[in-house]
Order: structure tokens, then C-alpha cells, then sequence
């Protein structure tokens, strides 16, 4: 690239020192034949400098296109790797901006500005040093104006590079507004804040357009210098280069090639203040690349993980001393839980809202490490186990189901990639989720975002049959039957309690309906597991148990206590 760059800009300098020959012989002596000999030369070299412009373009265009693929690929890779730490302080459009606009802006300078900047620099030093010795006080000038050049550049440069920050840090911000509100589209109709979320938008794009403006107008303020310093220094050569000619300092011939070189290096040195503006774009844009890269996967495998194998598994569960913080939290979510989860056995989490029931579950496959005390499978440390393994055998259902924007077939094995049309309906069976053969396509039906619209209770079907379809030998179930009637829910537990029967289950539960589900229940309180029993023990024996679920007692009341009946297993 630089050397087919480099023979391109040679090209178009050797070409002046062809005119110089042309006016000093054939033009002066008035020689046709000579004059042929140098026009084929002029145009030989013409044809030279065009090839290796396609040729550098060619070649850059394919270069700069596989980094920019590779960058967005690795990156990507990066932060799939992430823990849900990094995820939760990230703003979605900030990764968004990065992935896209500034691996964009990077591609653009290593492409263009790179290759423009190391080649008009070295023309820039090659056409002074035949200036000068073509003409040495002139030639002199020309390299004097270099001067003025690098301190505008300079300055330039310390602006831009703080104004190009503020405005790709703005964009990012407006993309993650913009796709809040795409997102929460029903919560803004539905509460008819069409204009707020307007104004509050316009604010957003205005600050995008203040510091774009800004940006623009240090740009054109600089732009003219870097054109008038060239142009200067050309109105000087041409007066003071035809006194030496009338003075014979220098013949017509070299004053041509002087002034045609030195026109040149208009275009270079004018396209100096782009090229640094899109170098401080590229810089800003590395670094904010470079803050994700940056970030350390924390949950990761240790040196000699071991894997998990799915036919010597027993899955015993158990929590021992654990605790967590999230970072930049002093609160304890969890201050030293004790559980243990026989092979096989339901076990189900009880806790008010915000005790911590969540965070506790998703420590099991490692969504999140502990910060104290540890979780064992089988003995095993969860994080002494190679990821790969202890996701394959622990599978999650959450409350708030997430479908991509795939086929429902391809959102199902998501887990279990090579799972048959036979294990899909297994799982959909037991998730009562038939419906989807009544899709229009069927299991090929696009479903997620742009795809298919689904109700609450079907996705949240649909990502518990994805959770089973994986026939884990830990199942962790984040009340993921909330969205569902009532009946539909007894059908779900009916078929679950199935599946649950060969697997170690932890269920967070709200309903008292869900409890039914489980052989144990645990209560979460204050950070501490502070009972454990059967459903029927726990609520003849814990007021506190009893008072957590009152509250949604309402749809099952055969699950209350008091002569009511007790569902007791
Ligand atoms: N990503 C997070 N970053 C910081 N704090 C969090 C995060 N997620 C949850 N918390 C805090 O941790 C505590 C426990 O939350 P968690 O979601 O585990 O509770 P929960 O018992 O599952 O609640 P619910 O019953 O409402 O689903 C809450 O105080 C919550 O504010």
C-alpha cells in the first residue's frame, strides 16, 4: 500500500523535473523530436501514477475493511465475555456507538489518513530538498514554512482532540436514549408522554449538535491557515523566483518545475488539517474502544478448571457461607448464606422483594462470582469448573424471558444446539407452549424484536422450554411462571414437576402457587437464609414465611394455612 502510495507521489514529482527539461531543451531550442520524447515520458509517467492509485485504493480498501471486520469481531468477542457487572454499569448505545461509529472513524484514518499523512510528509521533505537544491533561497523558504505548519497543527490538534471526545461520548448517549424509548414504546403511549420523551430527546440531539457545531467550527477556523500558508509561500516563489530568472539566478525551466512542485504541496499541506482531524476523531475513538477492551473478564476459567461431566453429575448443590456485594455497593446483598440442595431435590427461595433472591441464583452459574464463601456441585467449586461445562449442565429461566430476534426453532437450542425436533417438543410440552406449532411458520417462525409479537406469558413459556430443552442437570428457575394464568400455570407445573423429578432444581418463588412445585423451601432474609423446611413446616412454624406470602395468597388460598388446607409434600 505505502509503496504503490509512494511510487504514485514519486510519479507526479518526477513530472515537474520533466517540464523543467522540456522548457530548458526542446521548448528553448525549439526541438519537436525532443518534445515527443519527453510528452511519452510525461505520459508514461501520468499512466504510472494512475495505476498505483488503483493500486494503493484497491489494497486499502480491502485492508482497512478486514481490520474494521476484525476489530467489531474481537470487541464483540470482548464483551460476550464481560461479567454482568461490566453489563450493568455500561449504557447499552455506549457499547452500540463504539461497535459501530468509532470502529468506523478508526477504519476511515488507518484507511485514508495514515497512508495521506506518512506520504505527504515524505513528500512534503523530498519536494523541499529538491526546492532547495534547485534554488536554495527559495527552497529555503519552503522549508522555513514547515515552522508555522507544525505550531497551527499543534494547537489544533490539543482542541480537537478534547471537542471530538465530548461529541462521540454525546452520540453515545443519544443512541442509548433512543433505544430506551424504542424499547419502552408501550410505557411512553401508554402513559401518553409522547412529548416529554420528545423534549427530552431534542435536549439530547441538540448537545450532539452543539458540540458537532463546535467541532465544525474549530475545523474551519484552522482549515484556511493550512491553505494559506502554501498559497503564501507559492505568490513569493513566483515574484521572487522571476527576479532571479530576469537575474539569472535560475533559468525559466527550473522557476516552472519550482512553482509546479511547490503547487504540489498545496493539496498535501491543505489536506494536513483533515488528516489531524480525523486522526484526533481515530484517537478519541481507540480510546473509547479501548475503555471496553480494557476491562478484564472477571468471571472467568481458572488455570486447570476442570469440566463438569454431565454423566458423573449428581448435582448437589450447596451454598456455603456465601456472600455478595455488587461493586460500588457497601450493602451486602447477601451476608452468609448456608444451603444445601440435594441431587434431585426442588428447592425453592422465598424472600420479600429485594432480599436478594435473584442475585442468589444467578451466583450458580457464575452470572456473578462471590464475593466470600463459595458454591459447590458436587463438591466441586463452581469456579474451579470451566464455564463452558457449568452452563451446559446448570440452565436459567428468568422472570423477564429474552427472546432474540431469531427463529423460535433457533431460540429454543440456544442451549442445546443439537437438540431434535423431538426434544423441542418435549420441552414445549412440558412449558405448554403447543402454541407455537399454530405460528405461521411454525417452529421457523421469526420471533423477537422485529419478529413475531408474543405475549408476555408465551415468551416467558418459550424461555422456560428453552431452559429444559437443554436437559440440565441443575435447573434454575427465576419465577419464570409470573406471567401465566392460573391454569395454564397449574398445566406448566403439572408437566415440570416431570422434568423436575431427575433434576436439582432452585426455584425463586412469589406466588405461593409456584411453591407447590418445590420439596423445600428456603426463606431469604436479611441477607441469611433464616429457614428451611417444607412448605406446610414453614408456614405452621415461621411468621415471617407466612407474612411473605400472604400477599400474593390471594390466587391459591388452598396453599394457606388456618383451615384452609395446606399443600404440604
Ligand atoms: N445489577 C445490580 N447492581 C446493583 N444492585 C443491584 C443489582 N441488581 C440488584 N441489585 C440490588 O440487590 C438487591 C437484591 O436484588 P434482587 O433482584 O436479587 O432481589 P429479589 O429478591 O430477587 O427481588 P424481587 O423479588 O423484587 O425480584 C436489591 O436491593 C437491588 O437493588
Amino acid at each position: 500500500m505505502l509503496v504503490s502510495a509512494g511510487l504514485a507521489v514519486g510519479a507526479s514529482i518526477v513530472v515537474p523535473l520533466v517540464m523543467q527539461r522540456v522548457v530548458d531543451g526542446p521548448v528553448r531550442h525549439h526541438d519537436q523530436n525532443g518534445l515527443i520524447w519527453f510528452g511519452l515520458a510525461a505520459l508514461a509517467l501520468g499512466a504510472l501514477e494512475a495505476f498505483m492509485v488503483f493500486l494503493r485504493r484497491w489494497t486499502q480498501s480491502y485492508a482497512s475493511l478486514s481490520m474494521e471486520a476484525d476489530v467489531r469481531d474481537d470487541l464483540y468477542a470482548h464483551m460476550q465475555k464481560l461479567p454482568l457487572t461490566f453489563h450493568d454499569r455500561w449504557q447499552s448505545g455506549q457499547l452500540l456507538s463504539r461497535a459501530i461509529t468509532d470502529i468506523g472513524s478508526l477504519r476511515r484514518f488507518l484507511s485514508f489518513g495514515v497512508i495521506y499523512l506518512i506520504v505527504n510528509v515524505c513528500q512534503y521533505i523530498v519536494v523541499v530538498v529538491l526546492l532547495i537544491r534547485l534554488y536554495p533561497p527559495l527552497g529555503a523558504l519552503v522549508a522555513l514554512s514547515a515552522v508555522p505548519l507544525f505550531l497551527i497543527s499543534r494547537q489544533f490538534a490539543k482542541r480537537f482532540l478534547r471537542v471530538s471526545r465530548q461529541v462521540q461520548d454525546a452520540q453515545g448517549d443519544l443512541a442509548t436514549y433512543v433505544e430506551e424509548s424504542a424499547h419502552g414504546i408501550r410505557a411512553v403511549k401508554a402513559f401518553g408522554r409522547r412529548h416529554h420523551m420528545f423534549t427530552r430527546f431534542t435536549a439530547n440531539a441538540d448537545k450532539v449538535y452543539q458540540l458537532a457545531v463546535q467541532r465544525a467550527r474549530l475545523d474551519s477556523r484552522f482549515a484556511p491557515l493550512y491553505e494559506l500558508i502554501p498559497n503564501l509561500s507559492l505568490a513569493v516563489i513566483i515574484v521572487v523566483g522571476a527576479v532571479a530568472v530576469v537575474q539569472h539566478h535560475m533559468t525559466l525551466g527550473q522557476l516552472v518545475a519550482f512553482a509546479t512542485l511547490q503547487m504540489g504541496l498545496v493539496w498535501p499541506v491543505e489536506s494536513l488539517g483533515w488528516i489531524l482531524a480525523s486522526g484526533q476523531e481515530a484517537m478519541t475513538a481507540a480510546d473509547r474502544i479501548y475503555d471496553v477492551f480494557d476491562t478484564e473478564p472477571t468471571v472467568v476459567d481458572r488455570p486447570g478448571a476442570i469440566d463438569l461431566r454431565r454423566d458423573q453429575l449428581r448435582g448437589a448443590v450447596r451454598f456455603s457461607d456465601v456472600r455478595f456485594s455488587y461493586p460500588g455497593s457497601d450493602t451486602p446483598v447477601l451476608s452468609g448464606i448456608d444451603l444445601d440442595i440435594a441431587p434431585g431435590e426442588t428447592m425453592a427461595l422465598v424472600g420479600v422483594t429485594g432480599s436478594g433472591k435473584t442475585t442468589a441464583v444467578s451466583l450458580v452459574p457464575r452470572l456473578y462470582d462471590v464475593t466470600g464463601g463459595r458454591i459447590t456441585i458436587d463438591g466441586h467449586d463452581v469456579r474451579d469448573c470451566t464455564l463452558d461445562s457449568l452452563r451446559r449442565n446448570v440452565a436459567t429461566a428468568f422472570e423477564e424471558p429474552i427472546l432474540f430476534s431469531m427463529s423460535v426453532r433457533e431460540n429454543l437450542a440456544l442451549g442445546r444446539p443439537d437438540a431434535t425436533d423431538d426434544d423441542l417438543a418435549e420441552a414445549l410440552r412440558v412449558a405448554q407452549a403447543d402454541f407455537v406449532y399454530e405460528l405461521p411458520w411454525g417452529l421457523d417462525t421469526r420471533v423477537g424484536e422485529q419478529g413475531l409479537s408474543l405475549s408476555g406469558g408465551q415468551r416467558q413459556r418459550l424461555a422456560l422450554a428453552r431452559a429444559v430443552v437443554s436437559r440440565p442437570k441443575v435447573l434454575v428457575l427465576d419465577d419464570p411462571l409470573s406471567a401465566l394464568d392460573v391454569n395454564t400455570e397449574a398445566l406448566v407445573e403439572e408437566a415440570l414437576e416431570r422434568v423436575l423429578a431427575g433434576t436439582t432444581a432452585l426455584l425463586v418463588v412469589h406466588r405461593p402457587s409456584t411453591v407447590a412445585l418445590a420439596d423445600r423451601v428456603a426463606l431469604l432474609e436479611d441477607g441469611r437464609i433464616t429457614a428451611v423446611g417444607t412448605h406446610s413446616e414453614l408456614l405452621a412454624t415461621v411468621p415471617s414465611y407466612r407474612a411473605v406470602l400472604s400477599a400474593e395468597a390471594d390466587d391459591r388460598p388452598d396453599l394457606l394455612p388456618e383451615g384452609k388446607g395446606v399443600a404440604a409434600r
